[in-house]
């Protein structure tokens, strides 16, 4: 079984590392003509997949978009979930869940388990709980193939004052999530590979300000959200994340998704262009 950081790794070789995200906003709907209720999300996530999938390997749908729609939303999810995977797409599911261990498992039975209903490649948790409370979830990830991305340091200037808040040892939060992750990946990276748990950095974040070591990532998946409506731009992902660059997958939502229907395909090219520019 090719585990979450291989195929993570293979994907990003062949078609570049951008992550499109799905993001079916009550004003994109609008935008794209299309009503806000699930069969409208239902067609505007299709067609994003159907876009994507000869054009990148990876896309992140938000759960939250879809869940506000009850059950028919997350039938949706599902349905789009399955799609995307069988057209190729790795998919992360941005659910950003988090909990004690016994409820992780619950969280990893619906999102992770092999035959899952809403099974995923990836799925984004939430660590404040501590990393460790995630072992579960992670063990029955990697059982499955899959992985997770553990928010580090967030896109969201909210997030800074948490996030670089120090221990008594001066590491900040975020670098120890981050160190945590990598330690899980130990393995991995001494094959030379990526591994299964990655994390989240906001490419909108100062590593200085987050005290995150770049030099741990080396075989640490890094999902980098941030990039076009938050600010940030895809040509300055070596400025931004330097030597860590090199695992980082970059993931846009509103700036490529407003370009509608009719300009999605072209959007998407057009910020693929950039990452690799
Ligand atoms: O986990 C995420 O994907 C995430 C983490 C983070 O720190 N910041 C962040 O914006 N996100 C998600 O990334 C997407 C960003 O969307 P755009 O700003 O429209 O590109 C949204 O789905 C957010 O929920």
């Amino acid at each position: 079984m090719t585990g979450l950081g291989a195929r993570l790794r293979a994907a990003t070789d062949a078609r570049g590392p951008l992550c499109v995200g799905i993001d079916p906003h009550a004003a994109l709907l609008r935008t794209w003509g299309l009503p806000d209720t699930a069969a409208g999300a239902r067609e505007f996530a299709l067609a994003v997949v159907e876009a994507a999938a000869p054009r990148v390997g990876i896309i992140k749908p938000q759960a939250a978009f879809f869940e506000r729609f009850g059950s028919a939303g997350i039938a949706v999810l599902e349905e789009v979930i399955l799609a995307a995977r069988s057209a190729g797409l790795l998919v992360i599911a941005d659910a950003k869940r988090g909990d004690i261990g016994s409820t992780a498992e619950g969280y990893a039975a619906a999102w992770l388990a092999s035959g899952a209903p809403l099974e995923s490649d990836a799925l984004t948790v939430a660590p404040y709980l501590g990393l460790g409370a995630l072992d579960p979830l992670i063990r029955i990830a990697q059982e499955s193939g899959n992985g997770v991305f553990a928010l580090a340091s967030t896109s969201n200037p909210e997030g800074v004052a948490l996030q670089s808040a120090r221990s008594t040892d001066g590491t900040t939060v975020a670098a120890t999530i981050a160190r945590e992750a990598a330690e899980r990946n130990a393995a991995a990276a001494e094959a030379g590979e990526w591994g299964d748990v990655g994390v989240v950095i906001g490419a909108t974040r100062s590593l200085a300000v987050s005290g995150i070591a770049t030099a741990c990532l080396a075989a640490t998946p890094i999902l980098a959200p941030g990039f076009g409506a938050q600010g940030a731009q895809l040509g300055d992902i070596a400025a931004i994340f330097g030597e860590a660059a090199a695992t980082v997958i970059p993931s846009v939502s509103r700036s490529v998704l407003e370009a509608g229907r009719a300009g999605l395909a072209a959007a998407i090219d057009a910020h693929r262009a950039e990452v690799v520019a």
